[in-house]
């Protein structure tokens, strides 16, 4: 039940919403071609009897009109299934747009995605938003589809079946009981005993499903990491221990995946030998009525169609059953990120004012640990402050908090009106273009003059040329060039506020201190507030102050 009220929740919002009639449209044409293909199932198992018969009969004037009879009725549910399947995926893609574009925008909302990183995250939000949300649709529109499907060919199949069973009379104590509809009687107990049989050894597969979906999201995100560090795992050597972390996690993977596969092994034992079983079964229980002379062979043809139908119909469940767990697995996965994400408080949004200004504030780390106490400092515009501090003390934490992404503060501050801009130590440089990454975020347009111009001041002009070449430049850049390049996008955007966090720690003193006249000149309404450890930047900056007097008593 909480299971349906998870998926409800996800679901609910998608297909209540006015502005997705025409999913409803297209998964209607998709239920229609299904349920008109089950109609001329019905035809074919008409055909089935007469053919069957005339075979019986050496009826060869029957025969082949039958044959043509059978070409156009296969022809035509062809056709159907294929563009019953067709319409359904349509719908499938059009469903995980919407949830993945969902998902996207709840996670970037008010720095969620980033709020989450600082707590208890669940694991792999990637995952859950492509794969998970993927998997989701998909499964979704094909076990609905399937079970209106099966309900259809229930409904279909159970009143032929039911007319064909005709009237069993079987002697008992002296009398004589008769069962109307017994084939179909026989259908439903053997599909209630399958669907016990698969429930009592199936139901640990969904536990097993949902390991077995975040050990795999592990191992891939622990693959990218390597990518992403190759050059530091290849300086450091670190080939034989990466090896091993990685084959630890893939045996991880492994271990799970043979308690599945045994699973599944033996769900798979429970669910063919059930299958196979009932092909038979139909047969042998037609006997009575053919020895009573009620039907003829191609009736028993008939019937056993008629049966194998009502049966898939009532089995539904059975051999829906993995696809049933891989689902729930999935739903519970994005209803615990859904819930994770409606959890966090949003991003603080600091007051602004003519000037930024803090008084009395405390800092602390995500668990609570004090790290700056009574913190008062000022920056009044287009002035400049330099802060220093022992290394952890909680100098980039000031910087996050004034910028207004970090949440963990008592007391108030109020930032300056306008843009704040804030450097880190390690740029972010996305991959693409050099003038998308140095446009990063904005959309402005700038002109080439511009972009050559700021990459000259940085003294990136080497660069110059490159402007519509598209690579990882995070990789291809060295950490000096890196932070130039970083620099330079301040000098497009041209902020009110920029905060530097050691935005120079990988230039030599020289060009460092080139770089910060080269801000200040080129900014000079901009006020500039910078934690550096470079004692040769200290005549550039009007005031400074050593955070050290605030640090929290701990
Ligand atoms: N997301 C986080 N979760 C837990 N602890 C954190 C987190 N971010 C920072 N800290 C802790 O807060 C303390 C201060 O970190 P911060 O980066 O602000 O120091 P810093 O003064 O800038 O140091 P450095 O000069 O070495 O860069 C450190 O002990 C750090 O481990």
């Amino acid at each position: 039940m909480n299971l349906l009220k998870q998926f409800w929740r996800l679901a609910g919002p998608y297909w209540f919403n006015k502005r997705n009639w025409f999913s409803w449209v297209l998964l209607g044409m998709s239920i229609g071609a299904s349920l008109t293909m089950i109609e001329i199932t019905v035809w074919l198992n008409e055909w089935n009897r007469d053919f069957y018969d005339a075979l019986a009969e050496l009826n060869v004037d029957a025969i082949y009109p039958l044959l043509i009879d059978f070409c156009w009725l296969v022809a035509i549910i062809v056709l159907l299934k294929v563009y019953a399947d067709w319409l359904a995926e349509l719908v499938q893609i059009r469903w995980r747009q919407w949830m993945t574009e969902g998902l996207l925008e709840r996670w970037f909302a008010n720095g969620t995605y980033y709020r989450m990183t600082l707590g208890e995250e669940p694991d792999n939000p990637d995952q859950r938003i492509a794969e998970d949300a993927r998997l989701l649709t998909s499964d979704s529109v094909e076990l609905f589809v399937g079970a209106i499907k099966s309900t259809a060919v229930l409904i279909a199949f159970t009143s032929v079946l039911w007319e064909l069973s005709g009237n069993l009379a079987i002697p008992w104590d002296g009398e004589v009981i008769h069962i109307t509809g017994y084939l179909f009687w026989v259908a439903l107990i053997y599909a209630i005993f399958g669907t016990g049989l698969t429930q009592f050894f199936g139901h640990k597969l969904h536990g097993l499903n949902y390991q077995q979906q975040r050990k795999e999201a592990n191992f891939r995100a622990s693959l990218l990491r390597k990518r992403d560090n190759a050059e530091q795992i290849a300086l450091f050597k670190g080939e034989a221990k990466e090896q091993m972390n990685l084959k630890g996690g893939f045996t991880d993977i492994i271990g799970n995946w043979r308690m599945l596969m045994n699973r599944r092994k033996n769900l798979g034992l429970v669910v063919n030998s059930y299958h196979e079983t009932a092909k038979m079964v139909p047969l042998f229980a037609g006997i009575p009525a053919l020895m009573a002379e009620v039907i003829t062979i191609g009736g028993l043809f008939q019937v056993r169609m008629a049966f194998m139908k009502v049966y898939a119909g009532f089995s539904w469940f059975v051999h829906s059953y993995e696809n049933l767990t891989r689902w729930s697995a999935t739903v519970v996965r994005i209803g615990q990120f859904l819930e994770a994400m409606e959890q966090q408080q949003p991003l603080p949004q600091p007051e602004k004012d003519q000037q930024l200004d803090c008084q009395q504030l405390a800092l602390f780390t995500p668990n609570g640990k004090p790290l700056l106490d009574k913190v008062e400092l000022t920056l009044p515009p287009h002035s400049q402050l330099l802060i220093s501090g022992v290394s952890g003390l909680g100098k980039s934490t000031l910087l996050r908090t004034l910028a207004g992404i970090w949440p963990f503060y008592d007391g108030e501050f109020k930032q300056a009106q306008g843009h704040t801009m804030l450097m880190p130590q390690k740029p972010y440089l996305p991959s693409g273009s050099l003038r998308a990454c140095l446009s990063y975020p904005s959309e402005a347009d700038y002109d080439d003059q511009q972009l050559v111009q700021v990459l000259h001041d940085v003294n990136l002009t080497h660069l110059s040329d490159n402007l519509s070449f598209e690579c990882e430049w995070q990789q291809r850049l060295s950490g000096g060039e890196q932070q130039r390049l970083s620099l330079a996008r301040a000098l497009l955007a041209k902020p009110d506020t920029l905060i530097l966090d050691e935005a120079t720690s990988s230039l030599d003193e020289a060009s460092a201190k080139a770089m910060i006249e080269t801000l200040k000149q080129q900014l000079p309404q901009t006020s500039l507030m910078m934690v550096s450890h470079q004692r040769s930047l200290q005549p550039l900056f009007e005031r400074q102050l050593d955070l050290g007097r605030f640090a929290a008593a701990q």
